[in-house]
């Protein structure tokens, strides 16, 4: 289950990609936005969040204006890890090094053709396993260490 999010800068974005999970039967539980009307994106990247948190969605997408916003507010939720991304290199690499599980972008920065592509890229790849990322994602919820 993936869980979506969006504003409403991101609300265009995020039917692209809903139509795009459709075809591809994956499923997915949208949190809203559920129009274009102005709101705020902290509500939605937290409820995305708390959904990954608590593993009711294994991923989630997050979609606003820039992608900036809300990234830094699911990014200050433990166990959060979300990747703003415009290319499918960095889609790839949040997988494969930061075993990112929310993937986050621009509604006014990508088009849907290219963000359709990093959606693919981001849900079909794996964590890499490897011990150095491991040990890297693990120093970021312990900042003692
Ligand atoms: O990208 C965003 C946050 O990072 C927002 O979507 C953006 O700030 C919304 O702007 P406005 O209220 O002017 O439409």
């Amino acid at each position: 289950m993936i869980g979506l999010g969006c504003d409403h800068g991101g609300y265009e974005l995020m039917q692209e990609v809903k139509k795009h999970l459709d075809k591809k039967e994956i499923p997915y539980r949208d949190f809203g936005c559920y129009s274009m009307g102005s709101v705020d994106y902290p509500d939605y990247a937290r409820q995305v969040g708390r959904a990954v948190q608590e593993g009711s969605c294994e991923k989630g997408i997050l979609i606003c204006g820039t992608g900036i916003g809300i990234s830094i507010t699911a990014n200050k939720m433990p166990g959060i890890r979300a990747a703003l991304c415009s290319d499918c290199f960095s889609a790839k690499a949040a997988r494969l090094h930061n075993d990112a599980n929310v993937l986050a972008m621009g509604g006014r920065v990508v088009g849907a053709g290219l963000a359709l592509k990093i959606v693919d890229t981001f849900l079909d790849t794996p964590f890499s396993e490897e011990e150095r990322h491991k040990r890297r994602i693990y120093r970021i919820e312990h900042p003692e260490i």
